[in-house]
């Protein structure tokens, strides 16, 4: 098994109030992994320890083998992260935001540039129709967008890093349900007629169980502790009570 992330004996917040607890867990390249549980389970932290940002009280993360926290910038680049909060930047254009997911690639002459005025635009066309917005969309700044269309930009922006590894804390949330299966198989790759590299391995949270049909892999968080982790083919409604009730 080719091991692309693995979380060993991770908790969090032991002072304060405890936030994940003894988390174990490999991420295979190919997982598609559905990320569920209830509100306040655990799951924004659990990417947030995934990626890095968060570092655990206890436990080791480790990016295909090495310590996450000792990554260089060309391997960090490797783990692309769809935020909650969606991290825009309001006073830059659309296209320009969408080129930031870029910036481990290319040197900071490259990102200044980029600030000056939209470069690469091709690129940025193909991530903008993967998130099924007009291109018309790419010289607006995202202050004046819906909800749902700066969503899809971040969606945008994450796609443009090109990652090994997709970390994806609720991509489907203010989207319609039409958008929300759209949008997911993009992420899956089961639609694939764009002009960008979607990565192999992601893990997506989702607040839909209707939805993890799609997915290969099931992990349920319940009070920061993983009590489900399944193929989705196995998953019953006894499963899903257990973890919300
Ligand atoms: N910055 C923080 N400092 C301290 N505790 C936090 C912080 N962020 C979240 N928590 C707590 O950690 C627990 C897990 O929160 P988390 O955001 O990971 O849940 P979640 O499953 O993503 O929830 P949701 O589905 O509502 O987004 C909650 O009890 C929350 O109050």
């Amino acid at each position: 098994m080719n091991t692309i992330l693995a979380l060993k004996n991770v908790d969090v917040g032991i002072e304060e109030k405890e936030r994940l607890l003894t988390i174990n867990l490999s991420i295979n390249h190919g997982d598609k992994i559905a990320l569920i549980g209830k509100s306040g389970s655990g799951k924004s932290t659990l990417i947030k320890v995934a990626n890095g940002t968060l570092t655990p009280s206890k436990g080791e993360v480790l990016f295909k083998g090495t310590d996450i926290t000792k990554l260089n910038r060309t391997q960090r680049s490797q783990i692309a992260t769809l935020w909650q909060d969606l991290r825009l930047i309001d006073e830059i254009s659309v296209g320009q935001n969408i080129n930031t997911g870029a910036l481990g690639r290319h040197s900071l002459f490259w990102s200044i540039s980029n600030l000056v005025g939209l470069i690469e635009i091709q690129k940025c066309i193909a991530c903008l129709e993967a998130s099924q917005l007009s291109t018309k969309f790419i010289n607006k700044r995202v202050s004046t967008l819906s909800s749902g269309q700066r969503r899809r930009v971040a969606i945008a922006r994450l796609l443009r890093q090109e990652s090994e590894l997709v970390l994806a804390d609720e991509p489907l949330a203010d989207l319609d349900p039409n958008l929300s299966e759209i949008i997911l198989n993009v992420l899956l790759k089961k639609r694939t007629s764009f002009e960008i590299k979607v990565a192999d391995t992601c893990i997506i949270s989702i607040h839909q169980p209707n939805l993890i049909k799609h997915f290969n892999r099931v992990v349920g968080i319940k009070e920061g502790r993983i009590i489900m982790d399944c193929a989705c083919s196995n998953i019953t409604s006894k499963h899903l009570n257990r973890l919300y009730d």
